[in-house]
Order: structure tokens, then C-alpha cells, then sequence
């Protein structure tokens, strides 16, 4: 499966210890992130991914677009509620797409438990098959 990993900063920590925790789960799939949150999860954790442009520079636009092209299968974003984000327009459209094309998106700890115990309860394999039949590229 093809993951994207994204934190606010008031939140990195949170993804970054969440990402540790599970990182048995998390290395055996394609893991993608935003510029500085990829950065920090590599340094903690060893695990390779690969890295889009920060969030306020385009990194969640990259991603969606991504999302766009059936590209991307789970999405775990831990969003800051408190802290209002320069590139909100891009955050909610990345948001929007998730909903538009039916991506699972965790934006916090609690819902990110559930999405990463489903994915290793082999819960997400309808993915395979919405790819195999080319489901999402149309249009
Ligand atoms: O801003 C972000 C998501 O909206 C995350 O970007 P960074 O991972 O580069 O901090």
C-alpha cells in the first residue's frame, strides 16, 4: 500500500512517536510524507520514504494530486486544530480529495490506531482491487 505521512509541527511529535510505535506495520509499505515530517520520521525511525516539497510549499498539493491519480492508499495526517496554517486552502483540498475518492484519512492519534490496525488486519485490500480495475483514474 502506498502511505502519506503529514504532520503540522505542534503535531510532528505525536507522528513521529505514533510512526516508531508501529514501524513493523508501516516497513512493509511505500511510504510517502511532506518535506519535514518525512525528514523527521527518517531521522527517528531509519525508515526510507519518499519526500514531497514541505506543506506550505506545495508538499500536500503533491500528495493530493497523488490522491487524484489512484495513487495513494491510506493517509495519515495529524492536523493542528489550534494553529491557523498559511497554506489552509491546501489542507482542506487534500482533505476534500480524501472524501472525493475515498481515501481512508486518520487526522488524529485515536482514528490513526484504528487505520493502522486495520491496514494490518489486511482491511484495506479493497484498495487492490479499485486499482486493479482502474476504479478513480477516470475522468
Ligand atoms: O504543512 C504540512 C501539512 O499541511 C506539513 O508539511 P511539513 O511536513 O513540511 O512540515
Amino acid at each position: 500500500m502506498n502511505i502519506a505521512l503529514i504532520a503540522h509541527d505542534q503535531k510532528k511529535n505525536d507522528l513521529v512517536q505514533f510512526v516508531t510505535a508501529y514501524q513493523e506495520i508501516f516497513k512493509k509499505h511505500k511510504l510517502f510524507a511532506t518535506g519535514t515530517t518525512g525528514l523527521r520520521i527518517n531521522e527517528a525511525t531509519g525508515l526510507s520514504l519518499t519526500r514531497f516539497k514541505s506543506g506550505p510549499l506545495g508538499g500536500d498539493q503533491e500528495i493530493g494530486a497523488r490522491i487524484a491519480n489512484n495513487q495513494m492508499d491510506a493517509i495519515f495526517f495529524f492536523r493542528d486544530p489550534l494553529t491557523a496554517q498559511p497554506h489552509e486552502p491546501d489542507v482542506t483540498a487534500l482533505v476534500r480529495l480524501c472524501d472525493v475518492y475515498a481515501i481512508p484519512l486518520a487526522t488524529n492519534m485515536g482514528s490513526a490506531e484504528l487505520l493502522i490496525r486495520g491496514l494490518e488486519m489486511g482491511l484495506l485490500e479493497w484498495r487492490n482491487v479499485v486499482k486493479e480495475n482502474g476504479e478513480g483514474n477516470e475522468g
